[in-house]
């Protein structure tokens, strides 16, 4: 998060990319870094090294990597052909991340840059690399005598982060052996979207919506994250994972952590992590006997997109027959605290839903007396804040008119603000901003190691519960293209409540 008002240009860095030459750095980071440069935020002085086993030469592999952008990046290779200036700040290191024996060659470059720089450097090792690698890199790291200078070296960890509550501790464990927590970077991109961020702004920036932010006048939250692709050649990974680990876990828990938050007293990084994190301390434990009441999982059965055939989850590519792992999930979470003591918080995502939508919905109680005649009220509908953070990126309050003409008769109608229309400015994409902030030494949108551990503890009663299933004929399914299983909807139709598709 940008927390001065313009952004200084970071001091000199020098960014190592463990998994330099997998998909991560095509689509994402290598994309969002030359976005920065042609923005003019990278550092004067900068290089990147792109670590992998696989063979490139720096050309070779700043070929591929213009190819990433220009298929995957907004701006795409942007006016001039600037990336013939910024290609040569990039270069490739063919080491195993495995071997400590070749650690010397990180250290080798980083001395002989800070020598040409002049002066000592932010040293960067991001890990885009399958978790299971992580602890022995960072274990290798800790060996090279720089590595314990909080000051100016931090490691970057990617998602997932852990596969399990016990295993988040042990990862968290063997990380803080060997790097100070102000050292480590947790990444979870959702915290790096433009409309994310803005959740701070509408709640700490506006005097409106603060007085009824609360289990007074709110009377049931929703947070969906829906997606319309499936597995999109990651069925290695998602298999093991599951929508809950995926998606609900870290992303959409930490958004619920800021539509639920306490007021900040100021942006300092702790400050805003000790209000989140707060939230998660205060929401309910879910003991086993009340999974089945709280949570339902899904798969996606066989369907159609686009006239062809579209294989259902089991048939997947890198997916067991008998998988039990689902492909969709929804929790009713609730916020054991004075705000929210109450007020439920519908959580959902999944693949191959109807629509690609993340969008959080705050429905506001009904008014205690309608005095209207009787029928003026009949096309009343919830006083709604609906926020949208992607891809339409907006925010709609919807409340009731009186309908023009001599009967009376009240409509529910919106007022909307858009990023478009309101802002000339484009989004930067998330990992832009995510970069720029451990550039500068920002960790407020990454997640510490106390939200990590207390959000896995929130799921695992429902992870367990689940894993004891083995019956495959016990797990709901879903038609692709659909909002999810009919359990789903049963769930909250049983609290009083529908699923708003908005
Ligand atoms: N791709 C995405 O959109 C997203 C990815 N992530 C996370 O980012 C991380 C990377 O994902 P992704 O890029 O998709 O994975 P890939 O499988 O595409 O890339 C893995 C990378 O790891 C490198 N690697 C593997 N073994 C070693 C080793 N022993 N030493 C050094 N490098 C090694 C590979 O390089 P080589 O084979 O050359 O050694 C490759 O560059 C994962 O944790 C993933 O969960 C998170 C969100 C989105
Ligand atoms: O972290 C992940 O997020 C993506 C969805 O990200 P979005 O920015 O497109 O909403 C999801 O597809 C993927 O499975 C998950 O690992």
């Amino acid at each position: 998060m940008t927390s001065t008002v313009t952004p200084t240009r970071p001091p000199a860095t020098l960014l190592f990319i463990f998994g330099g030459s997998g998909d991560l750095n095509f689509r994402k980071l290598t994309p969002a870094l030359y976005n920065l440069f042609l923005d003019g935020y990278l550092p004067e002085k900068f290089e990147v090294v792109g670590i992998g086993r696989s063979t490139y030469t720096d050309d070779s592999f700043r070929e591929r990597l213009l190819e990433g952008i220009e298929s995957f990046s907004r701006r795409k290779n942007g006016p001039d052909n600037l990336w013939a200036t910024f290609s040569p700040n990039i270069s490739y290191l063919q080491m195993d991340g495995g071997d400590a024996a070749s650690y010397h060659l990180i250290g080798d470059r980083v001395r002989e840059r800070e020598a040409e720089w002049g002066g000592p450097a932010n040293i960067i090792f991001y890990m885009s690399v399958a978790p299971q690698l992580v602890p022995g890199i960072a274990t290798n790291l800790s060996q090279l005598d720089f590595c314990g200078d909080k000051n100016r070296v931090r490691i970057v960890v990617e998602k997932p982060f852990g596969h399990d509550l016990n295993s988040a501790r042990e990862l968290n464990a063997l990380l803080l052996s060997r790097f100070a927590e102000e050292q480590i970077y947790r990444i979870d991109h959702y915290l790096g979207k433009e409309t994310v961020q803005n959740l701070l702004a509408l709640r700490f920036a506006n005097t409106l919506f603060e007085p009824i932010w609360n289990h007074n006048y709110v009377e049931s939250i929703q947070l969906t994250a829906a997606e319309t692709v499936g597995l999109e050649g990651r069925g290695g990974y998602y298999e093991q994972s599951g929508a809950l680990r995926d998606m609900i876990q870290n992303h959409l828990l930490q958004l619920l952590c800021m539509v639920a938050m306490e007021p900040p007293t100021s942006f300092e990084a702790d400050e805003i992590r000790n209000k989140k994190v707060d939230v998660l301390l205060a929401m309910r434990r879910i003991a086993p006997d009340q999974v089945d009441q709280v949570a339902v999982r899904g798969q996606y059965g066989a369907g159609e997109k686009d006239g062809k055939a579209t294989p259902a989850y089991r048939q997947e590519e890198g997916v067991n027959p008998e998988s039990m792992t689902e492909t969709y999930a929804a929790v009713t979470f609730f916020c054991d605290n004075w705000r929210w003591e109450g007020t439920p918080f519908y959580v959902r995502t999944g693949k191959h839903l109807a629509e690609k939508s993340s969008v959080i919905t705050v429905q506001f109680r009904p008014a205690p007396h309608y005095a209207f005649p009787k029928g003026a009220t009949e096309s009343w509908q919830h006083n709604c804040l609906i926020i949208s953070i992607q891809p339409d990126m907006n925010i709609r309050l919807r409340f009731q008119a009186k309908r023009p003409g001599q009967t009376l008769a009240i409509d529910p109608v919106e007022m909307e603000f858009n990023y478009n229309t309101s802002f000339a400015e484009q989004q930067p994409e998330a990992y832009e901003t995510l970069l720029l902030d451990v550039m500068a030494g920002d960790p407020t949108l990454f997640m510490r190691a106390d939200q990590v551990d207390e959000a896995w503890q929130i799921v695992m009663p429902i992870l367990d519960k689940w894993a004891a299933d083995s019956n495959p004929a016990s797990m709901p399914t879903y038609v692709p293209g659909s909002w999810g299983p009919d359990e789903a909807t049963a769930m909250i139709e049983k609290a009083g409540f529908s699923w708003l598709n908005e």
